[in-house]
């Protein structure tokens, strides 16, 4: 059996969902048998909204875990704690609750927390963001079984380093001649102190003006050849940089445009933004950040070599009280984590409470809510500022601290080779040499400082980046394409269940079984949340059935390639996206040169002709990020035209003309009717009119299918459609 690690290794959250499986994996560590996160995230089966308790539950059942989650109050908390345990905090976050200690009666909580790292909290600031409010906070009590231990965790995640280091191979030649400036500046600047020292002992002081100039131009010479340098080393590094950034952010954009749809359901912009950072933070990592601290590392090297030399005491003195300034800077950084935390959660409030300005204005307006929200935010802003002044108050110590010392060193150094000088050990020119080096030294010394802080950021960024990379592609090699010779075909749902999250007990879809003809209009009906877009996007391999199979003629649909499948296919789902680019760019998407018969058809076809050209630039015309510049019901005929000028053989119509006014649907409808022909057609809709025209129509209830049959059939049954589209019969 492994032993307990008897301490919490901190795990930080690669994105704003992954606190659940974070905590977890926390916990994994204090028992011995680490379960890396991006292998427990599957577990949890992170959502949109990111993880549920019960998924963190689930996911901890698996891998050999007892569980106990219940709520309680804080003494009860205190009493119970034994090993740690997993919190929700602040209603909207889950972290890992270390230890409790207690000093001289002050109650402390070590919270691990993934977002922020480890730190200390009072029983005060501890108490609001876990109770929120009530008397009661909820707790995650966890414990590992026999299994638990015997369990392996078969991620198959392995390490990208080399993957990203990878992308450094093209420009070899290039980091050779950088890594050659660099050792040339150094050694340029390693001159430096040298010739100061000529200068005064064989210069000044014997009065040899001739030495004097000769050593005055040398230096000259060496500061136009360190400028030289250093402007090839910035041009290098600046081409290398972007040509790396541009690589990783293009093989990055590469790798998400291959991922399965539902890989963004449980993803955001935010997460998408960020990661698109890490690709920046990565190449700076690879590029500026260590090339700049190689040269750190070399000059402080050759110049703690060159203050040996001077003398072992200015060395010792020069390095000891360094590492006193580093020490004392660390132990104030450790002090401000607490404080830092306190500002973001502030901050994070702070902005929420901005955000909810920002959408809820018109709310606001009319509910006359504004003066409570700027209350609200003022008290926000107070809390702020207070933590703020905190914050300050300790940065200044660990300024005044570090800047004392630094100082200090230098009087001490200065005072040594000093008294070196007046003992005649030493030269008065290797003084100013000594001066000089210990000024040069300072800067190297806060480049190392902060590359040793900027790299576990990059390390943690390029994890984030490891984690897509390592999920599969949708498209696999195997999968088989759409025969066009044979498209379309029918398709067959045969006992097909669906559910999103594996966890809830509620099916989204159950026992479908059903075809849809080739070549026919098949109608899906039903109440909202009944299942029906869930219904089409299984058909359009968004996600896999749970059970059950779909087949495209005798084709399952799992060995299929979904873009064969979608090529095969216009689209219409009820959020299509407007491209910010001219009309006829957001219909012909694709097709380089526009065929402007068909586009003229297309907008025909959704009567959108006479409106692109009453505009100036007719179809050139642009039409704004997500069509902003269109009606609702004109932005739905343009990804109706979209859908049409592909003249594809199968259609998907998702409430696709649910924003149209009566008249205009009734005509759009009509043309459809005459492109429809021969194409299998689904139509998901609510009004009658768009349905009852087609060969078939579905009805779903709560996932189920309980009807189908045509329209004059399902009306004379009387029962659900009948119920469903009888106040549109006027009967
Ligand atoms: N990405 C998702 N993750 C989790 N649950 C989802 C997701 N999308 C839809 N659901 C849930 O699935 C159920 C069916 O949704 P679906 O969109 O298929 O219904 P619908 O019949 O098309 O509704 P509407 O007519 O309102 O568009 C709903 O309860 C919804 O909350």
């Amino acid at each position: 059996m492994i032993g307990y690690k008897n301490r919490i290794k901190l795990v930080r959250q690669h994105d704003l969902m992954d606190c659940g499986p974070a905590s977890l994996s926390m916990v994994t560590y204090f028992y011995g048998n680490k379960f890396p996160l991006h292998y427990l995230r599957e577990l949890c089966q992170i959502g949109k909204d990111g993880v549920s308790m019960s998924g963190i539950i689930h996911a901890a059942k698996k891998i050999g875990m007892e569980t106990y989650s219940t709520r309680l109050n804080l003494d009860l908390l205190v009493k119970k704690f034994t090993k740690p345990c997993i919190l929700y905090w602040n209603k909207n976050h889950f972290l890992v609750l270390e230890s409790i200690s207690n000093k001289g009666g002050n109650v402390n909580f070590h919270i691990a927390d993934p977002a922020h790292g480890k730190v200390v909290l009072s029983e005060k600031d501890f108490k609001e963001p876990w109770l929120k409010g009530g008397q009661s906070g909820v707790a995650l009590f966890l414990s590992p079984t026999h299994d638990f231990f015997l369990k392996k965790n078969n991620s198959n995640v392995k390490n990208h380093f080399k993957t990203i280091v990878n992308f450094l191979k093209p420009y070899k030649k290039k980091i050779l001649v950088l890594s050659f400036l660099i050792l040339l500046g150094s050694a340029f600047s390693v001159t430096l102190p040298f010739l100061t020292e000529a200068l005064i002992d064989y210069g000044v002081t014997p009065k040899n003006l001739n030495y004097i100039s000769l050593i005055l131009l040398a230096q000259l010479f060496v500061f136009i050849g360190i400028m030289t340098i250093n402007i090839l080393r910035n041009w290098f590094t600046l081409i290398i940089g972007t040509k790396l950034s541009v690589d990783i952010v293009y093989s990055y954009l590469d790798k998400v445009l291959k991922l399965p749809l539902s890989f963004f359901d449980t993803k955001n912009s935010g997460d998408f933004n960020q990661r698109i950072q890490d690709n920046i933070k990565v190449e700076r990592f690879l590029t500026s950040d260590s090339i700049l601290t190689v040269f750190s590392a070399l000059l402080l090297l050759v110049y703690s070599g060159i203050l040996f030399h001077y003398g072992t005491s200015l060395f010792l003195t020069y390095i000891g009280l360094t590492l006193v300034s580093v020490y004392w800077s660390y132990y104030w950084l450790k002090k401000r984590e607490v404080i830092d935390y306190k500002i973001f959660l502030a901050r994070s409030e702070n902005q929420e409470a901005i955000y909810e300005f920002y959408n809820g204005i018109r709310e606001m307006k009319l509910n006359q809510y504004e003066s409570y929200k700027k209350n609200q935010w003022v008290e926000l802003q107070n809390n702020l500022l207070q933590a703020n002044i905190k914050s300050l108050k300790i940065e200044q110590f660990q300024s005044i601290g570090f800047t004392f010392f630094n100082q200090l060193k230098n009087i001490l150094v200065t005072f040594l080779a000093a008294n070196y000088v007046v003992k005649d050990i030493m030269t008065l020119g290797a003084l100013l040499s000594v001066s000089y080096i210990i000024g040069q030294m300072n800067s190297p010394v806060h480049q190392l400082l902060s590359f040793f802080r900027s790299q576990q950021d990059a390390f943690l960024s390029f994890n984030r980046l490891s984690e897509v990379y390592t999920q599969e592609n949708e498209e696999k090699e195997s999968d088989k394409k759409l025969d066009p010779e044979k498209t379309p075909v029918d398709i067959k749902i045969q006992n097909v269940n669906f559910k999103y999250n594996v966890l809830s007990h509620k099916y989204i879809l159950q026992d479908i079984d059903l075809t849809i003809p080739r070549g026919k209009i098949t109608a899906i009906v039903g109440h909202s949340g009944s299942g029906k877009t869930t219904l089409m996007k299984l058909l359009l391999k968004f996600f896999p059935p749970l059970s059950g199979k779909i087949f495209y003629g005798l084709d399952e649909i799992n060995g299929l390639s979904s873009q064969s499948i979608r090529e095969n296919s216009g689209i219409v789902m009820q959020d299509g996206y407007i491209f910010n680019d001219t009309i006829e760019r957001n219909i012909a998407l694709k097709d380089k040169i526009v065929d402007k018969e068909k586009l003229e058809k297309a907008l025909g076809a959704v009567n959108l002709l006479g409106f692109v050209n009453s505009l100036a630039l007719k179809e050139h015309t642009k039409i704004g990020s997500g069509g902003n510049d269109l009606s609702g019901g004109q932005k739905q005929r343009i990804l109706i035209a979209r859908a049409i000028y592909k003249n594809p053989k199968y259609i998907f119509l998702d409430e696709a003309t649910s924003a149209l006014d009566a008249t205009n649907e009734k005509e759009v409808h009509n043309n459809l009717q005459k492109l429809f022909k021969d194409k299998t057609v689904v139509i998901i809709a609510h009004r009658l009119s768009t349905v009852q025209n087609a060969d078939q129509i579905i009805v779903l209830s709560e996932g189920k299918m309980v009807e189908q049959g045509t329209h004059t059939e399902l009306i004379d049954k009387k029962e659900f459609y009948y119920t469903l589209v009888k106040d549109q019969l006027n009967i």
